[in-house]
């Protein structure tokens, strides 16, 4: 069920010019500053724009197209806003159902059942939306949407009006509807490690206009993007997990570079567990060390750097095909003398990994 579009609206000071796909399945991110038109993309793709004009077609189904425009009511969609906008008078059960017969669809009790145990909704179905944290209020919101059976779900900042501990409440709610979803997913955030956890696509937004679009890991690693030069730039690295050291409580995690030993050992061997690793975190020496702390340590090419501000310099190792970012001091790259192609080795601290 993948989406193509295209929209072009003029609102004077802003306007809005973009063109994208996004795959069938999986999430995508759309990701940039306040104002430069996420909101409104949401709401062109939702039909909520009279005056986008352009294209939209969702799997087989065109739901814009010059001047034909499939009502919103028609479209099969959900749409949870930053805020949850429950019904206060109706119990989580008739929230959820409300959005069934909204869209004259048959209220199954299999998608209520679905949607109210991929959300952990089961113990909260008589209570009334001010019985509710902002966290589950948010989590109902998402349940309603999906209720439907959607073919495209669009997500404007859903955390934005929580705090960091129903945050991260909500996050592996939403870490399960990745995994478990089959239709495509927009994505509204400012908030980086959001996109981080959640997102497998990016499309970034500047002043109305897309400046790139791609896989999330791709567009992490790019040093051309600001999303590289930021103090908490990361990068992100698919893994496995391979098995556990009882004995010193770590995780192996394998990826095409190697192995990652990570502090704690939680998951299951053998699932996919996707690892943050923040660009301050790797170093980089000449020589393999010996008698050191540091358990991470990969055989690396240095493939790319760039200029980050004027005392740091953002190096792109390769470590075989996986790339990984590090920032140091323009001093040390100077003293190593690193340049693209040079053989290095990375260093990461076990306990700086991030899942
Ligand atoms: N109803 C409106 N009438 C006129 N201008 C509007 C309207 N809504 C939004 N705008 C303007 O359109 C531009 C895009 O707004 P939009 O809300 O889509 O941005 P955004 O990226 O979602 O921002 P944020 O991250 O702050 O929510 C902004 O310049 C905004 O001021």
């Amino acid at each position: 069920m993948s989406v193509t579009a295209g929209f072009f609206l003029n609102r004077g000071a802003f306007s809005l010019d973009v063109e994208f796909e996004l795959p069938g399945r999986g999430v995508t991110a759309l990701f940039g500053p306040s104002g430069c038109g996420k909101t409104t993309l949401l709401r062109a793709m939702a039909g909520l724009e009279p005056e986008a004009r352009g294209y939209l077609k969702v799997g087989d189904v065109v739901w814009q197209d010059g001047h034909y425009c499939l009502p919103t009511h028609r479209r099969s969609l959900g749409y949870v806003f930053q805020e949850p906008s429950l019904f206060d008078h109706l119990n989580v059960r008739r929230n959820i159902a409300y959005g069934q017969r909204r869209m004259a669809r048959e209220a199954t009790g299999s998608s209520m059942d679905r949607v109210v145990d991929l959300l952990g909704l089961e113990s909260l179905l008589e209570r009334k939306p001010q019985q509710l944290s902002g966290g589950e209020q948010q989590r109902v919101a998402i349940a309603r949407a999906l209720a439907v059976n959607p073919d495209l779900l669009l997500l404007d900042e859903p955390l934005a009006a929580l705090d960091e501990a129903r945050k991260a409440e909500i996050l592996p709610w939403l870490e399960s509807l990745h995994r478990e979803l089959s239709i495509p997913v927009l994505y509204v955030s400012h908030a980086r490690d959001e996109v981080a956890r959640l997102a497998d696509h990016l499309l970034l937004l500047e002043a109305g206009q897309l400046s790139a679009a791609g896989p999330v890991n791709e567009l992490f690693a790019r040093l051309d993007l600001p999303l590289a030069h930021r103090p908490d730039t990361e990068t992100i690295i698919q893994t496995r997990v391979a098995g556990h050291d009882p004995d010193y409580e770590l995780s192996w995690l394998d990826f095409s570079g190697g192995r990652f030993i990570l502090a704690g050992n939680q998951l299951p061997a053998g699932s996919p567990a996707r690892l943050q690793v923040k660009a301050n975190d790797v170093s980089i020496t000449l020589d393999r060390q010996q008698g050191t702390s540091i358990l991470n340590i990969f055989p690396a090419v240095v493939d790319e750097m760039a200029a980050d501000g004027r005392a740091r310099v953002m190096v792109r190792l390769k470590l075989r095909d996986q790339p990984l970012l590090c920032r140091i001091t323009r001093k040390s790259a100077a003293e190593l003398n690193l340049m693209p192609g040079k053989a290095v080795f990375a260093q990461i601290k076990s306990v700086a990994l991030l899942l």
